[in-house]
């Protein structure tokens, strides 16, 4: 997969374009590149995912884009068997553009779009002005087919980012990584922590997550690693460490039977479940039981779904 990102200059061979926001890639989003894939085979096309960056909000509502499910980074990571992702850059200029100009100059002549692949209620352009009915009347004269997709619900209610958005605020991660498709992670690097951790019995690797990064409440959740690609059963604390008075948000990692020198290392942890807030011991002593009761819980949910 080829990341495109940061330049309006942006050229590809023949694709199936899939246009959309796709903050949090969730089982509707996927719905809509598994088709793209379908596709391309038959067509003998590249798929390109086509996406703006930073959020159109950042530039429209001039706020910063907080709360986004998944970073640039962590997007890239999961569309890892699509040939292109394309964060086009969205400035005054492209927020400025019409529908016209945006589907025949960047996805037409600069993408090559030979299909394209939408949901039902998609809207692009100047105000939100294109929609459907304008892809339908652009398609045989730019020649590209066009695809729309029907939107997923779950329970009868539609899946969308801003539910899952509200899952993952309220800790309710089985719920969110059902809506996800798979489970909600965190990817960074590894930085030096105060060294406390092995001084406890349970080192932890730590990440210090972006600030528009969405986080659920503070607290320890089971997980998973994946540190050079290989995954590891493991548990999480998000929070700032009370105990030894902390004031950043930390999202710590200890590894169930690890023992290596992972500083600097890029890693991708997931959150299967909430298990407890986090709170301020009166002693080491008490954190650290507390701690060890947290892991056994980990390695009783280990057996219970048989993981390996
Ligand atoms: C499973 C787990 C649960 C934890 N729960 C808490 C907690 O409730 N309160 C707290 O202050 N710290 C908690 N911690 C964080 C420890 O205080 C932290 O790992 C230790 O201070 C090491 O910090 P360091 O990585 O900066 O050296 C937890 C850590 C782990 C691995
Ligand atoms: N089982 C493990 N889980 C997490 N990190 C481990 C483990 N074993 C060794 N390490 C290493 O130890 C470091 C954490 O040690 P720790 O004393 O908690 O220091 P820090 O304060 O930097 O987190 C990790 O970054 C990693 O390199």
């Amino acid at each position: 997969m080829e990341h495109i990102t940061g330049t309006k200059d942006i050229t590809s061979p023949p694709s199936v374009v899939v246009l959309g926001n796709f903050d949090g890639i969730h089982i509707g989003h996927r719905k809509l590149i598994d088709k793209a894939l379908d596709i391309s085979k038959t067509l003998d096309l590249k798929v390109l995912v086509f996406t703006f960056d930073p959020h159109p909000s950042f530039v429209l509502a001039n706020k910063e884009p907080v709360d986004l499910i998944y970073l640039s980074k962590e997007k890239a990571k999961l569309l890892d068997d699509v040939d292109y992702f394309v964060e086009y850059p969205y400035d005054l200029d492209t927020s400025r553009m019409t529908p016209e100009i945006f589907i025949e100059e960047v996805v037409c002549k600069g993408l090559q779009a030979k299909a394209i692949v939408v949901g039902e209620d998609y809207r692009f352009g100047y105000k939100r002005k294109g929609d459907i009915e304008l892809l339908k009347a652009l398609a045989s004269k730019n020649g590209y087919q066009l695809i729309t997709i029907k939107k997923i619900a779950y329970n009868h209610r539609i899946v969308s980012s801003t539910w899952i958005r509200h899952e993952i605020k309220k800790g309710h991660m089985e719920k969110a990584n059902l809506l996800l498709g798979s489970n909600f992670s965190i990817s960074g690097q590894i930085t030096l922590g105060r060294q406390n951790g092995r001084k406890l019995g349970f080192p932890t690797a730590n990440i210090k997550p972006n600030k528009n990064k969405l986080l659920p409440p503070n607290g320890v959740y089971l997980s998973k690693i994946y540190v050079n690609n290989i995954q590891y059963n493991s548990i999480t604390n998000i929070g700032i460490n009370p105990t030894l008075d902390g004031n950043e948000t930390v999202v710590e990692t200890h590894i169930l039977d690890f023992n290596q020198d992972i500083y600097g290392q890029d890693v991708t942890v997931e959150l299967l479940k909430f298990v407890r807030d986090e709170k301020k011991f009166e002693s080491l002593h008490a954190l650290k039981k507390e701690i060890a009761e947290n892991i056994a819980y980990r390695r009783a949910y280990m057996e219970e779904n048989h993981e390996l």
